[in-house]
This record gives C-alpha cells, sequence and structure tokens, in this order.
C-alpha cells in the first residue's frame, strides 16, 4: 500500500558539493533515520538486494558502541563487504549525523575512493528519537523510517523527523491489526503534517516489500544524475 507519489522528485537537493576534487559526479548520498527498531536496517538490506544489480552502492551505518547493523548487513551479504563501513558514534547518534558529521563523510569519501565509482550511498543512523534528521552537508535527501507498532500517533505527534524528511516511511504494516494501529488515521495524520511530501506503507514481510522505496530511490539518483 502506498500514498501521494504525486510528486517523486521532490527531495535530492544539491546539499555539499556534487563534485568529488578529481571532477567526477559524486554518488547521491541518501540517509535513513528513525526510532529504534522500526526498520531502518532491514529497508537498508532490501534496498541493496533490490538495486545492487543495476547500480553501484555502498552503506554507511552508525552505531554508538557497536558494529552490530554493519555486522547483520555482512553476515546477510546484501553488498560485499568492502562496500560496508561502519561507524561507531560513541554519543547520540542524531550528533554523528547532524552536527559533528566528519566521521560519516569520511567513511563516505574513503568509500568512493576505496570502491567507487559509486552511484549511491545509504547512511543510516543508529535508531534514535524523533527529532533525528541528517545534516544537509551529509546527505542529499532523507528518508524516516517509523513503525505501526510504535503507536499509530507518531506521525500526529511529528517531529522534525516525520515532517520534513524527504520520503516518510511507515513500516510493519503487516503487524497493525496486531498492535491495533489504524492505518487510514495514520495516513491522514501524515498528509496533515507532510502536506504534499510522499509517504509509504511498506511491509518488508509482504511481496511487494521494499518495491515502492526502490522506485522513490531511483527517482532521485534520476534528478540527481540529470
Ligand atoms: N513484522 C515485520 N517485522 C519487520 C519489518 N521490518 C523489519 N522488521 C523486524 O523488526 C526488527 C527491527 O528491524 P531493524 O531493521 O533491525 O530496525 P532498525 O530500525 O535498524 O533498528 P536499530 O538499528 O536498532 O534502531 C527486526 O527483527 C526486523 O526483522 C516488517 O515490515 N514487518
Amino acid at each position: 500500500m502506498h500514498l501521494d507519489h504525486s510528486h517523486p522528485h521532490a527531495g535530492a537537493t544539491v546539499g555539499a558539493d556534487a563534485h568529488r576534487p578529481d571532477g567526477t559526479r559524486r554518488a547521491l548520498r541518501i540517509g535513513l533515520g528513525g526510532p529504534v527498531g522500526s526498520g531502518k536496517t532491514a529497508t537498508v538490506a532490501a534496498l541493496c538486494r533490490t538495486l545492487r544489480e543495476e547500480l553501484s552502492l555502498a552503506v554507511v551505518t552508525n552505531d554508538i558502541y557497536t558494529r552490530e547493523d554493519a555486522e547483520f548487513l555482512l553476515r546477510e551479504a546484501v553488498l560485499p563487504p568492502e562496500r560496508i563501513t561502519a561507524v561507531e558514534t560513541g554519543a547520540c547518534p542524531h550528533t554523528a549525523i547532524r552536527d559533528d558529521i566528519s566521521a560519516n563523510l569520511e567513511a563516505v569519501e574513503d568509500l568512493e575512493d576505496e570502491v567507487g565509482p559509486l552511484d549511491i550511498v545509504l547512511v543510516e543512523s543508529g535508531g534514535d528519537n524523533l527529532t533525528a534528521t541528517f545534516s544537509k552537508g551529509l546527505v542529499d535527501a532523507q528518508i524516516f523510517v517509523i513503525d505501526v507498532a510504535g503507536g499509530d500517533d507518531i506521525p500526529r505527534k511529528g517531529g522534525p523527523g516525520v515532517t520534513t524528511a524527504d520520503l516518510l516511511v511507515v513500516n510493519k504494516t503487516d503487524l497493525a491489526p496486531y498492535v491495533g494501529s489504524d492505518l487510514g488515521r495514520m495516513a491522514a495524520d501524515a498528509k496533515t503534517a507532510r502536506g504534499e511530501m510522499p509517504v509509504v506503507f511498506q511491509s518488508l514481510r509482504s511481496e511487494a516489500g521494499v518495491t515502492e522505496v526502490a522506485l522513490w530511490v531511483r527517482a532521485q539518483l534520476a534528478a540527481w544524475t540529470a
């Protein structure tokens, strides 16, 4: 189930310089943030599986003290190991993606140098609260992932992630009947909070899986390379 694809190209604004020092175009950088356990890593894994044959991809993960998200992606072999880098933030992940972005920028640039040229780098934030947003100096577009089990009032309560992310993903729709979440209400509240900005409802347990988000990512890349 998805909603409001009337503006598939909303997003991808040029934040940092679009070129590498040698003059070639750098990869499009897409950030994924959201609360703990909403499905960020699972979405990154599914995007890699869907897009890896057609695009040159890499992933940067952020965890506070561990490399768990990167280890999951390595174990699942969603990409060759040299294309996955873990940043240990040692503090709130949102500091590393919003305030002191140097470690993430270095990780992205190292990946481009070592395995490039790359089409897309996915930068996953460690699970954080609803205020976690990425610096425009780090990513060109951001996806905010919430899930239906976290409470169907999250779109209404908002927060910068929900209201300003280029794409809002409401994940785990398969669980809605079990946790009593009202998807219609979530959709209406998301519309109120976001206006014309896109929202995708997905279940990674369904056959459609990450298809809609992958379409959005392809549209961002098309706009970036145009
Ligand atoms: N039922 C269901 N479970 C899901 C779905 N997506 C992810 N999960 C499960 O939810 C759990 C958390 O998913 P993760 O991808 O690790 O979540 P995360 O946002 O990366 O978590 P942190 O990195 O700890 O913040 C895992 O057990 C996933 O398998 C979904 O669409 N439906």
